[in-house]
């Protein structure tokens, strides 16, 4: 079948605007059909970024592409940051914090409130933001039945190695608990806080990183990650130096030309797609709707990363 509205069909409307942009409408839902079909079932991680959480609107935009997601027969899961929501609570509290290579440096003090706000303030707002259309998302972090086990990990800043502290990276993944609640129909919102293996204390791990480990360990079909720019810049910040699509080779070798946040991002989409993940993308949150428009159309928006 073809699925082309061709020029025909919108001459065939003549002057009528009305008719215009109901082919227009149409010729939106026809290019999604294909992807509808082919995405059918799939699993997606959703890793949604402090950063592009700014705004009401968005935020709403956001959870209504989730559930179209899960309406639409996928199964969403959504793995959440909250850096900035974590940095204006320290200011509050008058605690100071700065990020290294891309990485909060996390005191004991630190950790007390990325654990507060990450589980108890913006996955709260989130599961009630999804709840607001249908009683489906539920809440957890890397600590609820074993999900996440991390490791102390040192950033590397101009290739030496920083003690960053209570910074963990995610070693192991039992995915049940988030299987279970996809199995219900559930929408799994994910809160990166983890258990230290051999110890009895949490560590704070970056969300980017921790959506990756969670994307390989549930054998996702694609992970997409939403930030505050557009995608990944080969020469930052040149903005006409926008990469649409790269592959994991090429991705290693710009990684050490990488600053601040995205570092971690590009190292979890490689992870992503090294541990069998068909995609990665990483698309600008601050565009309502773009992770939609990235799952169902050709052209798509962002950058892609291909094993
Ligand atoms: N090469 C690059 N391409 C795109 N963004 C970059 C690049 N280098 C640094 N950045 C910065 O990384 C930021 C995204 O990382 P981060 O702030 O951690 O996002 P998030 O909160 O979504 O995880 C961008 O807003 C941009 O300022
Ligand atoms: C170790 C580390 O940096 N952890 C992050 C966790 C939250 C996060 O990753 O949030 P975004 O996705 O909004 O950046 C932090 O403390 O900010």
């Amino acid at each position: 079948m073809s699925t082309d509205l061709s020029s025909a069909d919108l001459s065939s409307t003549g002057s009528n605007p009305r008719l215009r942009t109901a082919v227009e409408k149409a010729a939106v839902l026809v290019e999604a059909l294909p992807y509808l079909e082919q995405f059918h079932g799939s699993l997606v991680v959703v890793k949604y970024g402090g950063n592009a959480m700014v705004d009401e609107t968005l935020t709403r935009a956001f959870a209504a592409d989730v559930n179209f997601l899960r309406l639409a027969g996928l199964r969403p899961v959504v793995v959440h940051g909250g850096g900035p929501q974590i940095s204006r609570m320290l200011k509050r509290l008058n605690i100071a914090s700065e990020f290294r290579g891309g990485l909060r440096v996390t005191t004991p003090e630190v950790m007390e409130v990325v654990r507060m706000v990450l589980t108890g303030s913006v996955g709260r707002e989130l599961v009630g933001l999804l709840n607001a259309s249908g009683p489906h998302a539920v809440g957890l972090s890397g600590e609820d039945a074993g999900l996440f086990t991390a490791r102390r990990r040192h950033a590397v800043v101009d290739g030496e190695p920083v003690d960053v502290g209570l910074v963990g990276d995610v070693v192991a993944v039992d995915p049940r608990a988030v299987q279970d609640l996809l199995e219900a129909g559930r929408i799994p919102v994910v809160a990166t806080v983890a258990p230290e293996e051999d110890g009895d204390g949490v560590l704070n791990v970056n969300a980017d990183t921790a959506a990756a480990a969670l994307a390989v360990a549930l054998g996702a079909r694609k992970l997409v990650v939403l930030t505050d720019v557009e995608g990944l810049y080969s020469d930052w910040p040149d903005r006409s130096s926008l990469v649409s699509q790269i592959g994991a080779a090429e991705l290693e070798q710009l990684l050490p030309t990488l600053e601040s946040g995205m570092v971690p991002k590009m190292e979890a989409c490689l992870r992503a797609v090294r541990g069998g993940v068909e995609a990665a993308h990483v698309v600008d949150g601050r565009v309502p709707h773009t992770l939609l428009v990235e799952v169902f159309t050709e052209s798509g928006v962002g950058t892609m990363v291909l094993p």
